[in-house]
């Protein structure tokens, strides 16, 4: 709840001002041009005159010129001096302060400055428009001030501010990166430009300055020459703002010195200081806020600004992008609720869960089937519902996304009379440490309705997985018996580019065993992958895409396992390929199932073509990891096209063990969930000491291999396959 508000009042600053904040930051990308410009015009003091004293350039002065009016170093680090040359001529001069000599002449502001200086100040609205920027520069900040705070939410804490973040979406994902890094600077643009605003107004306490001097008895003795003076032997110039010259040799002239602090005002015969005034920090703040808003002086200030105000144009821009993409999933419902079948409820914060569940909706309104969709909190007195299917995000810290945080407390006070059969799918992201908390707890809430019936295990998909979303619907397809064919594009998700690999080998056809061939290739774009990436091949006039789980062979190669089949275009397809053809492909990451990073024990279960992305793990595994293959195929012939591969890896010590289960012998019918079960005690250890397990093949397979699996938890371990599964140490890809 606390989330959306923080949301809503983000997003609301950033609508009410987002005309002004474009036309700020668009000024500001502009204004930041004019210091840098200013620098490379190379006018401004080095380092070594920042640290000479006042008393050493004014000697130089005195000796440079007849005369002198005034010197100044101005915001852009220039000295630049009022001066009667030895010619006679009265001149403006930047100057080099080591020598006094001239080193240019100051020029106009550029008039596409001036113009933009004004627009940015004041809209050219004179005082109004002065009161929309420093407004526009308060709501900035307060959008600011919203994004630290949601960022650390979604974190999970301040600490965890600069903590991985989890790409779901890029608009989203590059906001929040960009919004940790150009937070600094913008926070110091607007508070710095609402400071100067209220300067304008003036709303802020004034303290004039006035000099406190006694001119009767300003002194005439001891005449001092001017490099002697004490006051300017300490004073440096990089502390210097402008100094004034006396205006005639009168003893009732004196040199003014405008310091960074404050101003001091020096008898011109002696160097004594006959008056001090220390600036009041308004005026301190005032002098900072304009050097720190304009960026005058220093180039690579100017240049974080500049950043800071392209960053805002993007904030801008993905801000919106993603506020239009969470509105754009309108949920349509021909029937009446209590007219439908199947009843599907959705908990949302982001918008993905729902685009999910409302494609998911759609497809089934176009296979006839009779589905109505709504929020959690929508839920109410369902008196006819049958079939229940719900599918929710998790927020917060293991929470309910806000449009369903009332579900848990609404179930009871509509309590469900009729028998009724539920599932619950879970969106999340492994990133935080309550994964999929919220499925869970409303999974246990419906578990322990009288009348109601677990139809389908609960399921969960990581950081909004397509290829687990597509597993679920597998399974859902078969429960609900409909056929489902949701595309990423249905979901909004762009195709992937492809690019063009070439056939290196493909298993021959005389040794191929039930239709089954390793095709290896090599990417021509030098495409980085890992095992257990999938290869997305889209077939011409079918925008659909086929994805085949790869390995990485240690020669840098691709290798698929395929197997084809009598009408499959993609299959039959490969398997006409022939050593050096080329095939357009894409790779899809799929880092959920690369081989673990830490684990002292790994176990790979598959059937069939299920052993691909395992071939390339055992290959790799180059630490000598402890790693059981549990295989299972028709039968020994099945298995010949791998064998030479795995009898190889087990003698390199790459892989320990191998079992096999065959199905179609004459004598035994054995699957891998039969092995599993003969071997309960090593799976239990295996588990409790922190190993992986990894499974890929057929979503047949995967149901039942699970069932045992959960069993042995649940009797060995006494806790269910889920947590262990939750703790990553469960890792599958089932098709
Ligand atoms: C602020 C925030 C907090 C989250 N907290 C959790 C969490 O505790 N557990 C979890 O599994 N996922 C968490 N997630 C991940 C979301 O559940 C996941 O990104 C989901 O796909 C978002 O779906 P939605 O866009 O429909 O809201 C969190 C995401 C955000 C932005």
């Amino acid at each position: 709840m606390t989330l959306s508000i923080w949301r809503y009042s983000h997003l609301g600053f950033a609508l009410s001002f987002s005309v002004f904040i474009l036309l700020a930051s668009i000024t500001g990308i502009i204004l930041a041009f004019e210091p840098i410009n200013e620098q490379v015009e190379n006018h401004h003091i080095s380092s070594v005159a920042k640290e000479q004293t006042v008393a050493n350039t004014i000697a130089v002065l005195k000796k440079e010129y007849i005369e002198v009016v005034s010197f100044e170093i101005n915001t852009h680090n220039q000295a630049l001096a009022d001066v009667v040359t030895k010619d006679g001529e009265n001149k403006q001069v930047f100057i080099n302060p080591i020598n006094g000599k001239i080193i240019g002449i100051p020029k106009d502001t550029h008039p596409i400055f001036k113009w933009t200086t004004n627009l940015h100040r004041s809209l050219f609205l004179k005082k109004t428009g002065r009161f929309i920027v420093g407004l526009c520069s308060l709501f900035l900040c307060l959008i600011a001030i919203t994004g630290i705070i949601l960022i650390c939410k979604r974190q999970g804490g301040v600490l965890q501010f600069f903590s991985k973040i989890v790409k779901e979406n890029s608009n989203q994902y590059f906001h929040i990166i960009l919004g940790r890094w150009s937070l600094i600077p913008i926070l110091i643009l607007t508070l710095t430009g609402i400071y100067l605003s209220l300067e304008k107004f003036s709303l802020l306490p004034e303290k004039t300055i006035n000099y406190q001097i006694d001119f009767d008895n300003i002194k005439a003795e001891p005449k001092t020459e001017v490099e002697n003076f004490i006051a300017f032997k300490n004073i440096q110039l990089k502390d210097v703002k402008q100094i004034e010259f006396p205006f005639s040799d009168n003893i009732e002239d004196y040199y003014t010195l405008y310091l960074t602090n404050k101003e001091l005002v020096i008898n011109q015969i002696t160097g004594e200081v006959i008056s001090e005034e220390v600036y009041p920090l308004s005026k301190l703040i005032s002098y900072y806020s304009l050097i720190l808003h304009t960026g005058h002086g220093s180039i690579l200030w100017s240049l974080i600004l500049l950043l800071a105000c392209l960053g805002i144009l993007y904030f801008l821009y993905s801000g919106f992008a993603m506020t239009l993409s969470r509105k754009s999933t309108k949920i349509k419902n021909p029937i009446k609720r209590n007219q439908a079948e199947i009843t599907l409820l959705v908990g949302s914060e982001g918008g993905t869960t729902l685009n999910y569940a409302n494609a998911f909706h759609q497809e089934l309104l176009k296979n006839n089937a009779k589905s109505y969709l709504t929020h959690l909190n929508k839920f109410g007195n369902f008196t006819s519902l049958k079939k229940l299917i719900v599918i929710t995000a998790t927020y917060g810290d293991g929470e309910a996304p806000s449009n369903a945080n009332k579900f848990l407390e609404l179930i009871k006070k509509h309590p469900i009379q009729q028998e009724f059969e539920f599932s619950v799918l879970g969106f999340g992201s492994r990133a935080y440490q309550h994964f999929c908390k919220f499925a869970y707890d409303v999974q246990e809430t419906l578990q322990q309705l009288p009348n109601s019936k677990e139809a389908l295990k609960i399921n969960t998909i990581n950081n909004a997985s397509f290829e687990a979303y597509t597993e679920w619907l597998n399974e859902v397809s078969n429960y609900l018996d409909v056929k489902l064919n949701i595309q990423k594009k249905d979901l909004g998700i762009k195709k992937m580019k492809t690019s063009s690999f070439k056939v290196l080998n493909i298993t021959s056809k005389e040794k191929q065993v039930d239709n089954t061939f390793l095709l290896e290739l090599s990417s021509l774009t030098n495409k980085k992958f890992n095992s257990g990436d999938l290869l997305a091949i889209y077939p011409k006039n079918d925008d659909r895409e086929r994805l085949y789980s790869i390995s990485k062979t240690r020669s840098n190669s691709l290798l698929v396992s395929v197997k084809r089949h009598q009408l499959g275009i993609v299959s039959n397809l490969l398997h006409q390929l022939e050593k050096a053809d080329i095939l357009d492909a894409a790779i899809v990451p799929n880092k959920e199932f690369h081989f673990p990073k830490k684990a002292n024990k790994v176990v790979c279960i598959a059937t069939g073509t299920g052993i691909g992305p395992f071939l390339g793990m055992i290959e790799n595994n180059q630490k000598n990891i402890p790693i059981d293959l549990f295989w299972g195929g028709r039968n020994e012939a099945s298995f010949s096209i791998y064998k030479d591969f795995i009898l190889k890896q087990q003698s390199n010590r790459k892989l320990k063990n191998i079992f096999t289960a065959y199905s179609r012998t004459s004598t035994t019918k054995t699957y891998v969930q039969d092995l599993i079960q003969q071997q309960d005690t090593a799976f239990a250890e295996l588990l409790e000491n922190k190993g992986v397990i990894m499974i890929c093949g057929s979503v047949a397979m995967q149901k039942e291999v699970l069932k045992v699996l959960d069993s042995i938890c649940k009797e060995e371990l006494k806790k269910p396959l889920s947590y262990y599964e939750n703790k990553g140490q469960l890792l599958m890809d089932c098709y």
